[in-house]
């Protein structure tokens, strides 16, 4: 086998699922430069139609879609649907957020002829994916690139190459051409030789914080290319007066562990007011001990499957360790049943004792409980992160949610609901380490074209009236 050999294993039982060969980044960008013409050259409308036959194929092979990323991930078949139903949503999403966005636009104009705005696209644009959502984050890329007229050149991530492959395969069956989606199979490597190819007009990253970082680092010398950074959190739920502590409940162990955690937009810390401290948490306990964590086909389903590999399983449990040496009180432990499987079991950890609580994300079923004194505590706490990405409120009052809302700092604020599960039709992104203010969903329009102005008149019929000597 060759160092350039690239293959998943199923996260669930260890076995391989696929194997393939690094892509040559150059050829891959040649590819895509050389359709670049013709696709941003057709119309709109049969440019939709293609993306809505994109959507069609997904549609067809939705089963085996879902298959595969549950193998792969490790999420539970459920789960994977409600990702299949994303890919297929997010092009109609698209269409009316291209329009709405991004669209033409005539100008009121006191010359003669008319001035208008319209977009073009930028040209070749990367897309790196994350392993958590292999389809559905960057198909949230992908979709309004190529409607906007862009040809792309996709990665997705080395621990889930098979579903990239598939999802590029279903753009291809539905007659968009090979070389305006090119897939890219490698890591780190073939990522930056991607970031950093002159051929390539933009990047549309989705993942740590870490590689975002450097990427933008990269591209520092570089203005000219467009880069959106859709990158992680340290999210806050944060539980105030509620007399519905069971509902307050669900919704805490929703955000902390739904698909084990591994969401960018996932609970990280639970602030609560001392107050209220025992009787949720014993509401908490109660339901964590209900969630089942199994394979993704297992039956009965269960609420989520392992994290991605043993080597992530390996660092959080080292993490939750960490956190117990700062002076973090466990409350429920991180558990791994079996240690040569990553399933990890849903933890909770008090760290308020902890004076400098590390500000990094834990990707995983680790939620830690922060106790305040009052609402002004909760706000300052919930704040206490270099991250943005989401936070919720839980309980309190209108005048409450206005507050919090008015000073917590993040591009997803929920009230009475979770921190994770943000919709498609709005615009998604975080502020801080969560991301460089290019919200991708349904602002993802934004970055993928750029606004061209333009005055036009059908003849050359200038005059100059002041300023000429006589005839
Ligand atoms: N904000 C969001 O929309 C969002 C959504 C999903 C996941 N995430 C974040 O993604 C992370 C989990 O995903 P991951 O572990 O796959 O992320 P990752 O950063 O390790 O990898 C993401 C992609 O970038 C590539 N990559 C890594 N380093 C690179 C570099 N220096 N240059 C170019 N490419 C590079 C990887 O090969 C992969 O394709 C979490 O931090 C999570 O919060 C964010
Ligand atoms: O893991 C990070 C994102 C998960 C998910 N967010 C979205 O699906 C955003 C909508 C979109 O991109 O279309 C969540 O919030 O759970």
């Amino acid at each position: 086998m060759s160092d350039n050999t690239f293959i998943s294993y199923e996260p669930a039982t260890g076995e391989e699922l696929w194997r393939g060969e690094a892509t040559d980044v150059d050829a891959a960008v040649a590819a895509a430069r050389g359709a670049w013409p013709a696709w941003a050259g057709q119309s709109l409308t049969k440019r939709i139609e293609l993306v809505r036959r994109f959507a069609n194929q997904v549609r067809k092979r939705a089963d085996e879609f879902a298959e595969l990323i549950a193998r792969e991930t490790g999420k539970p078949l459920w789960e994977a649907r409600t990702e299949v139903d994303a890919v297929i949503n997010k092009v109609e999403i698209s269409v009316n957020a291209y329009a709405e966005r991004t669209g033409k636009k005539k100008l009121d104009s006191a010359l003669q002829g008319t001035a208008a705005v319209r977009h073009k696209p930028h040209g070749v644009m990367v897309v790196l994916g994350p392993y958590n959502f292999p389809a559905h984050l960057p198909n949230g890329h992908i979709v309004p690139a190529l409607i906007a007229g862009n040809t792309i050149v996709f990665k997705p991530s080395e621990k889930t190459p098979a579903v990239g492959v598939f999802l590029v395969d279903c753009f291809h069956q539905a007659g968009i051409p090979e070389d305006a989606i090119q897939i890219v199979i490698g890591g780190v490597e073939e990522g930056k030789a991607m970031v950093s190819h002159p051929g390539v007009d933009g990047v549309l990253f989705t993942g740590s914080v870490q590689a975002g970082i450097a990427i933008n680092r990269t591209l520092a010398t570089n203005p000219g290319k467009i880069v959106a950074l859709e990158m992680g959190g340290n999210n806050p739920i944060v539980a105030i007066d509620t007399p519905l502590l069971e509902d307050a409940a669900v919704l805490i162990a929703q955000s902390a562990f739904t698909t084990a955690g591994q969401r960018c937009t996932a609970a990280r810390r639970l602030v609560v007011l001392e107050s209220m401290y025992e009787p949720l948490m014993e509401d908490l306990l109660k339901l964590t001990k209900r969630l089942i964590v199994d394979e993704p086909f297992a039956e009965p389903s269960p609420y989520f499957g392992p994290v991605i590999d043993n080597d992530t399983a390996d660092k959080l449990m080292q993490s939750y360790v960490h956190l117990i040496g700062l002076g973090g009180k466990p409350i429920q432990h991180l558990r791994r049943p079996d240690e040569t499987k990553p399933f990890l079991t849903p933890s909770i950890i008090d760290t308020t004792e902890i004076e400098d609580r590390p500000d990094v994300e834990l990707f995983g079923p680790i939620l830690q409980v922060i106790r305040v004194k009052d609402f002004d505590a909760a706000i300052a706490e919930a704040n206490n992160t270099r991250f943005g990405l989401s936070a919720s409120l839980v309980g309190g009052r209108p005048q409450d949610y206005d507050r919090f809302w008015a000073n917590v700092r993040a591009g997803i604020i929920n009230w009475n609901r979770p921190t994770n599960g943000a919709s498609s039709a709005a615009p998604f992104g975080g502020i801080g380490l969560s991301g460089n203010h290019r919200p991708a969903a349904y602002y993802a329009a934004d970055y993928c074209a750029y606004p061209v102005a333009s005055t036009e008149m059908k003849q050359p019929r200038a005059t100059i009236s002041i300023g000429l000597i006589e005839k």
